[in-house]
């Protein structure tokens, strides 16, 4: 079986995924960290693999950018291969002092500005927030190698060039740093009984706007890679 967005059948994506939003970085994570690779993926060059990392079964997958294109291959992961956990490593600009290019965020809650979550019709505002297994081993872990981590509230945002700079408030209300897409991920893993969590690596200053290269962010920051692929 496989869908309209990937090419796999049932059985060939392993119970633990590890995303990203550039494909690329999927690929990065394949030839670095697994042994027998197979590739289940490459409709819309959204690059999947699945392996073994020190003899247990795990794929990685790129997700794209934005609520909607995780929305839609998280969703199928979840509800359609029997995919049990997803942990996305991405990038975030920083938003708060004391955060630095490089330093890892792991976002325990996740606020957005999308209009993705009116889907579930809740007579309020919902707090998507990761599973906390996941979070409370991936921190520990943080912390035995020794990396400049965070653990707080993100925003999966809607925009990333934002006319309004409306970072400014978001910063008021605690919020680290700023991505696309963990919003979307924890309310999906949330309705399918699954678990997520996302650990993203500071690629931007925000504030004092600096930014890493595309290259950088493909294959530089591999310390949230290693976080993740202890908790499988
Ligand atoms: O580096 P990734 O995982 O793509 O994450 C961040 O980078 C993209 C924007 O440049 C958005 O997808 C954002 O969430
Ligand atoms: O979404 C993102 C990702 C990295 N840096 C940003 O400023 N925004």
């Amino acid at each position: 079986m496989s869908t309209p967005h990937n090419q796999a059948n049932r059985g060939d994506i392993a119970a633990t995924v590890i995303m990203s939003g550039d494909p690329l970085r999927a690929k990065f994570m394949a030839e670095k960290f697994l042994d027998n690779v197979k590739q289940f993926n490459g409709l819309r060059g959204m690059l999947g693999y699945t392996g073994t990392y020190k003899g247990k079964p795990v794929s990685v997958m790129g997700h794209g950018m934005g609520m909607p294109s995780i929305g839609i291959y998280s969703y199928e992961l979840f509800n359609f291969y029997d995919v049990e956990q997803i942990l996305r490593v991405g990038t975030a600009g920083c938003i708060q002092k004391g955060i630095n290019i490089g330093d890892v965020v792991i976002a325990q809650g996740a606020c957005t500005d999308s209009n993705y979550l009116a889907q579930f019709n809740l007579p309020g505002t919902y707090a998507p927030i990761a599973d906390f297994d996941l979070l409370f081993k991936a921190a520990k872990k943080a912390q035995e190698l020794g990396i400049a981590c965070h653990v707080g509230n993100v925003l999966s945002s809607d925009i990333f060039y934002d006319e309004n700079e409306s970072w400014r408030q978001w910063q008021k209300m605690g919020i680290l740093a700023i991505e696309m897409e963990s919003a979307a991920l924890y309310a999906n893993a949330v309705k399918a009984g699954k678990r997520a969590l996302a650990l993203l690596t500071v690629s931007d200053n925000i504030v004092e706007k600096v930014a890493t290269t595309g290259e950088e962010r493909q294959t530089a920051f591999t310390k949230m890679m290693d976080v993740a692929f202890s908790l499988i």
